[in-house]
């Protein structure tokens, strides 16, 4: 069969499987098969990912993985992987996989290999980070640094600033503080509690020029000069970036600019200089241990059969849960309060990756490509948006995750709280509560009849809602690598069966023109001719208000 063929008859056998299980339910299918645990739980060591409860069964497993092999997931991901021109748009090829690879196998780039290259920045990295937590690289002034501030945005800061986060018990290192907005109340609410004598600024930025970043930097070279005089620029900065040169122009001296490389995207970056804070916060150990958890999830992800490989699995539930079954969103909801920052980390991985409407060619996409993912840790979403999510008119597909051991041995009964509340979550979302059960329920807590009546419709649930859950035993730094790559690879496969380029991310330059060509205009010129009359009379106003 001819390969558009194929993966339409793909596509077709999986709308009619939907349609021909419609009278299906969560519940009926473990009536049906209380082992579905077992047969739809799917483990690498230590982390597991339970698909039990989603309406996929093993005919829509089989299905799925042929629309994969039909869209050639593998022969894309070897392509990835080896270092071919995948993104297409930019001419680039895609490799943060090479940034954690504890192989020692070389990686090809046109020819050539980037290993050396990429153990020698590491290892500059571990030097600069070391020197920084023992005092050996020290202020312009002397003493030591007590606090590290990282101004980036997008992939030059979610990442480093999830992972400082999500890894706070193995924080030994300064403090560490991340200003991305250029709104310039981060900038001062940050360093208003700083001291410039011990303070180390992290420039990071892929092509050092983004506006935010650069007026930010520009802003701590200020507050710096301004403290310490201009002699302590070259103290008080290191840089991260592929544009070197900028870098120098800055004043940052050479050997506290640290590269990366085009074919690492701004949301892949996390594994390569950019991780210089979590280094720094966490120690060149410790990051090495993030980097092999990632390895470790590139290996079985090259490795491993479509049917039982957890990144493919994770794509294929999202393309079924968006293509087939049409829901808009995601929801990304641990139960692990150091992932605070983890949904906001896969918005941008997601969003920015696989937010396309055409195809690799050009052509307009045929069917809906890559959903609104938000979410908030549990339990404090539960008492926020869960309202919705149990009873609201649309359907969110929840991606539940959790470990099974806390950090904090002597607060077990919080963790346990933790655990209950997340179990209990995709446990309502699947049996849900029935008219009758509702209506019983009050009658048990001493309502009348009537009564019983007319609120029991307020509290139905309906149930039937898709939700999946990750376990692992323990968020180390290990099993964050695991688990960004899990994701990174998910992104990777949904964007090979769409047909779209998931390393590029033209969506966000629009809006950075017209912000450049209105600032005169906020600052005080005439709008042009040509202006919409909204923008014109919202300019007027903020004019008016200032
Ligand atoms: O690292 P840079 O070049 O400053 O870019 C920051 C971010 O801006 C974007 O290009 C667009 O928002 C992201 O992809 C990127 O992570």
């Amino acid at each position: 069969m001819a390969e558009a063929a194929r993966i339409k008859a793909a596509w077709d056998a999986l709308a009619t499987h939907r349609q021909a299980t419609a009278g299906e339910t969560l519940k009926s299918l473990f009536a049906a098969d209380p082992a579905r645990f077992e047969t739809f739980s799917f483990r690498l060591d230590d982390l597991l990912l339970d698909l039990s409860k989603t309406a996929i069964d093993a005919r829509t497993l089989e299905l799925l993985t042929d629309l994969a092999r039909a869209c050639e997931v593998e022969a894309r991901r070897d392509a990835m992987l080896s270092g071919e021109t995948i993104n297409v748009t930019e001419g680039r090829a895609v490799l943060h996989t090479a940034l954690r690879n504890r192989s020692g196998a070389p990686v090809l780039v046109d020819g050539r290999d980037v290993m050396p290259e990429v153990r020698a920045v590491l290892e500059a990295l571990a030097a600069f980070a070391g020197g920084v937590r023992d005092g050996s690289i020290a202020p312009a002034r002397g003493g030591r640094f007590t606090d590290v501030v990282n101004i980036g945005i997008g992939g030059s800061d979610l990442g480093p600033a999830m992972a400082t986060l999500a890894l706070a018990p193995w924080h030994d290192g300064p403090r560490c503080h991340f200003v991305s907005n250029v709104d310039g109340a981060h900038f001062a609410d940050t360093v208003k509690r700083l001291d410039p004598a011990t303070t180390l600024f992290i420039v990071a930025s892929k092509t050092f020029t983004t506006v935010e970043t650069m007026t930010n930097a520009a802003s701590a070279r200020r507050w710096i000069v301004e403290a310490l005089g201009d002699g302590a620029v070259a103290h008080h900065f290191a840089a991260v970036s592929t544009a070197l040169d900028k870098v120098a122009a800055f004043g940052i001296p050479v050997e506290r600019a640290f590269g990366f490389w085009d074919w690492v995207g701004g949301r892949y970056s996390v594994w390569s200089a950019v991780g210089l804070p979590v280094m720094i916060a966490i120690g060149p150990e410790q990051f090495g241990r993030f980097l092999d958890g990632a390895h470790a999830m590139d290996r079985h992800f090259a490795e491993t059969p479509l049917e039982s490989n957890l990144p493919v699995l994770l794509g294929l539930a999202g393309v079924w849960h968006r293509d087939v079954c049409g829901y808009a969103s995601r929801a990304i909801l641990p139960y692990e309060q150091r992932l605070l920052r983890f949904p906001a980390y896969l918005q941008q991985l997601d969003m920015e990756s696989n937010g396309k409407s055409v195809t690799l060619t050009g052509e307009p996409v045929e069917r809906p490509t890559g959903p609104i993912v938000w979410g908030e840790p549990g339990t404090n979403g539960q008492h926020a948006f869960y309202q919705l999510i149990h009873q609201g008119t649309d359907v969110v597909p929840c991606e539940f995750m959790v470990g099974a051991r806390g950090h904090e041995s002597e607060l077990a009964h919080h963790h346990a709280l933790l655990v209950a509340n997340c179990l209990a979550q995709s446990q309502a979302l699947m049996n849900g509560r029935s008219y009758d059960e509702a209506r019983n329920q009050l009658l048990a807590m001493g309502r009348s009849e009537a009564q019983a009546q007319s609120l029991a419709p307020h509290r139905v649930f309906p149930g039937d809602r898709p939700s999946l859950t990750i376990l692992y035993r323990t968020l180390d730094p290990f099993t964050l690598g695991r688990l960004i790559a899990l994701y990174e690879h998910r992104v990777f496969v949904e964007a090979a069966i769409w047909n779209i380029n998931a390393f590029d991310q033209w969506g966000v330059e629009l809006g950075k023109e017209l912000a450049s060509a209105l600032l005169p205009v906020v600052e005080g010129a005439a709008p042009p001719a040509d202006a919409d009359g909204s923008t014109v009379g919202l300019v007027r106003a903020l004019r008016a208000m200032a």
